[in-house]
C-alpha cells in the first residue's frame, strides 16, 4: 500500500493482468484483428462534439480495452476527476485546486474553492477582457499619442506564451488581419528585436503575461520593451496606454510599473499550462474577437461535460489516456507523436509538449515514493506532410514503436482561394494513406509480387502494426480548437491519475532557474561562483575568453 492508501500500481492485479494479456497478444498483427472483425473500422470509433475518433488501428481487442478500463477503475480515475471538477485540492504538493474547467463554466455554474464560488470572478474577467479587446479592435483604445493600436505583442513564456501563440496560429483565418500580433518568449534579445524592429512604438500594445510575474525571462523582456517604448515616446505616462498585464500577482504587477487597473486577473488554481482560456488568452481574444473566444470556450466545455459524464466505454479522454498507458507501460514505447494535417496547427505539438511533459514528466508518486513504472512520454511531431518527407521513415521502418495521433479536417479553411482549396484532397489523401501504411504495412510476398529483386525485398518490406489514432473534424473552428485542447488536457489527467503522480506541479523546472541566477555573475563579472563543477567552470572560462572578457 501507498502512504495515500493505494496499492502500488505495478502490484495491482489489474496491472498484472494487462502484462499477461500483452504477452498473449505478442504475435497478433493489426492485419489479423481487422481480418477477424469486418466491423472494426466503424466499431472502434467514438464521437465527442465535432470530433470523430477512430481507434481501430490500435493493438487492442475488446479484452484489452476492458482490462485497461479495469485499471482505470482500480486507480479511481473518475474519483479524482470528480474531485478536480469539485475544486478539491488535488495538486497535493502545492495544496491547490485544479480548476481550469471553471474557466469555461457557464455563468450560472457554482464551483467553490475555500467556500467561495469562483465562477462570477471568471466571468467578470472575461467581460473586462471582452470590453478591452473590443476597444482595441475598434480603435477606441489608442496609444499615448492618440494613434490607433496596430500591433499587439504578448511577452510571456511557457504557459504564458505557448497557448495563445498556438491558438493564434490555429485560428489565423479568424483573426483581424489589420492587426499584427506577435509573441515574444525567449530571453535571447533577438526575439524582442525581431518582433519590434519594423513596428512603430506609438501603435504597439504590450501584453505582459506571467502568472507569477517573477519569471526572469518575461520581466527582462518587459523591461526592455518599456525602454524601447519610452525611447520613442519619452514620457513615463505612455506606459499606461501601451502596457497591460495578465497575472495572479497584483503586487508584482504594480511593482513593475503597470497600473493594476490595466491588469487582467487569474488565480492560483489555474496551472500555467492550462491557462490560455483564462486572461492569458487576451492577445488571442484581441486577434479573433470576444465572440470567437467564447465559441472556443464552448468547445472546451463540450469535452469537459463529456469527460465528466460519459461512461467509461464511451469516454474519449479516458480511452486516449489508457491507450497511451498500454504502449508506454506494456510495450516500452518511449514517445508519442502528434501529427496534424493542417498548416494552421504548426504550433499545436509544441503546446502539447508543455501540457503533457510538464504535467506527467514525474518520477515520484503522489506519496513521494519513487515510481516503479514509466510515466509521461516524450511528445513530439510537426505537421504531417512535412514529417513524411523527413522523419516518417523511422516511424515506418525503424526499431522503435511510436504511437501517433493523426489530426485532420474535412474542409479546407474558408478563406483559401478555390484553387488552393483544391489541394485539400491531396493533403487528406496523404493523411489517410499514412495511417493505412503504418497499420498494415507491406508484406515480403506483396513486395516480391511487384517483381522487386530478392536482395531488396527486406528493405522494401513494411512490417506495419504501427498504432495510430485518427481524429477527424469537419472544419477547424474556434470551438473545435477548444474541443481538441480539452481532449488532450483530460487525456493527460487520466494518465497522471493512473500513474498516481501530481500532474499539476512542475518542480523539475526550478533547479535550472536557481543555477542560472548563480552562474550569471560568473559570466558578467568573472565572479568565482562556489559550487560550479569542473566542466561548467571550464565552459564559463571559454565563454568569457570568446567574449574578450578574461
Ligand atoms: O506565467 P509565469 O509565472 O511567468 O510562468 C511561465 C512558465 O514558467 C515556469 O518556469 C513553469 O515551468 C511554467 O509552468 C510556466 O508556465
Amino acid at each position: 500500500m501507498n502512504a495515500d492508501g493505494r496499492t502500488r500500481l505495478n502490484q495491482t492485479p489489474e496491472w498484472t493482468a494487462l502484462a499477461k494479456h500483452r504477452e498473449e497478444l505478442a504475435d497478433t498483427h493489426l492485419r489479423d484483428l481487422f481480418a477477424a472483425d469486418p466491423a472494426r473500422g466503424t466499431g472502434y470509433t467514438l464521437r465527442v462534439g465535432d470530433l470523430y475518433i477512430d481507434y481501430s488501428k490500435h493493438l487492442v481487442t475488446d479484452e484489452t480495452l476492458r482490462l485497461l478500463r479495469e485499471l482505470a477503475a482500480a486507480t479511481d480515475v473518475f474519483g479524482l476527476r470528480d474531485a478536480m471538477f469539485r475544486g478539491e485540492k488535488i495538486n497535493v504538493t502545492e495544496n491547490r485546486a485544479v480548476l481550469h474547467t471553471a474557466l469555461r463554466a457557464p455563468r450560472d455554474a457554482v464551483i467553490d474553492v475555500d467556500g467561495e464560488n469562483v465562477v462570477p470572478a471568471v466571468h467578470a474577467v472575461l467581460d473586462r477582457m471582452s470590453d478591452f479587446a473590443d476597444r482595441v479592435r475598434s480603435g477606441e483604445w489608442t496609444g499615448h499619442t492618440g494613434k490607433r493600436i496596430k500591433n499587439v505583442i504578448n511577452i510571456g513564456i511557457g504557459g504564458s506564451d505557448l497557448g495563445p501563440a498556438m491558438a493564434y496560429e490555429v485560428l489565423r483565418s479568424f483573426t483581424d488581419r489589420a492587426l499584427t500580433v506577435r509573441f515574444v518568449s525567449n530571453v535571447d534579445g533577438a526575439d524582442l528585436h525581431e518582433a519590434t524592429r519594423d513596428l512603430d512604438p506609438a501603435e504597439t500594445l504590450f501584453i505582459i503575461a506571467s502568472k507569477t510575474f517573477t519569471t526572469i525571462e518575461t520581466i527582462t523582456n518587459a523591461t526592455s520593451a518599456r525602454q524601447w517604448l519610452l525611447a520613442a515616446l519619452g514620457d513615463e505616462a505612455a506606459v499606461a496606454k501601451h502596457f497591460v498585464a495578465l497575472s495572479t500577482n497584483a503586487e508584482k504587477v504594480a511593482e513593475f510599473g503597470i497600473d493594476t487597473a490595466n491588469m487582467f486577473e487569474f488565480w492560483d488554481w489555474v496551472g500555467g499550462r492550462y491557462s490560455y482560456d483564462s486572461a492569458i488568452g487576451l492577445s488571442l481574444m484581441i486577434a479573433i474577437g470576444p465572440d470567437r473566444f467564447r465559441e472556443m470556450l464552448d468547445g472546451f466545455r463540450i469535452v469537459d461535460d463529456h469527460f465528466r459524464t460519459a461512461p467509461a466505454e464511451a469516454n474519449v479522454p479516458l480511452l486516449l489516456g489508457l491507450l497511451g498507458i498500454w504502449y508506454g507501460n506494456f510495450h516500452d514505447a518511449q514517445s508519442h507523436a502528434v501529427l496534424p494535417y493542417s498548416h494552421y496547427l504548426s504550433k499545436f505539438t509544441a503546446y502539447l509538449q508543455q501540457l503533457d511533459m510538464e504535467s506527467n514528466g514525474k518520477s515520484v508518486a503522489r506519496d513521494g515514493r519513487p515510481v516503479e513504472w514509466q510515466t509521461g512520454p516524450v511528445v513530439w511531431g510537426t505537421p504531417g506532410t512535412n514529417g513524411q518527407h523527413a522523419y516518417y521513415q523511422l516511424i515506418h521502418q525503424g526499431t522503435k514503436l511510436i504511437p501517433a495521433d493523426f489530426i485532420g479536417f474535412a474542409e479546407p479553411v474558408a478563406e483559401l482561394s478555390e484553387e488552393l482549396k483544391a489541394q485539400h484532397d491531396l493533403l487528406m489523401a496523404n493523411f489517410f494513406a499514412q495511417t493505412q501504411a503504418l497499420a498494415f504495412g507491406k508484406t515480403a510476398e506483396e513486395v516480391r509480387a511487384e517483381g522487386v529483386p530478392d536482395e531488396l525485398v527486406a528493405h522494401k518490406t513494411f512490417q506495419g502494426n504501427r498504432p495510430t489514432t485518427t481524429i477527424l473534424a469537419r472544419e477547424l473552428t474556434p470551438s473545435v480548437l477548444g474541443q481538441l485542447i480539452a481532449l488532450y488536457e483530460h487525456k493527460v489527467f487520466v494518465q497522471g491519475a493512473v500513474w498516481n503522480i501530481d500532474s499539476f506541479d512542475q518542480w523539475g523546472v526550478e533547479l535550472g532557474k536557481v543555477l542560472a541566477k548563480r552562474v550569471e555573475p560568473a559570466l558578467t563579472e568573472g565572479a568565482d561562483v562556489p559550487g560550479l563543477d569542473a566542466s561548467t567552470k571550464a565552459l564559463v572560462a571559454a565563454y568569457r575568453e570568446l567574449r574578450g572578457r578574461s
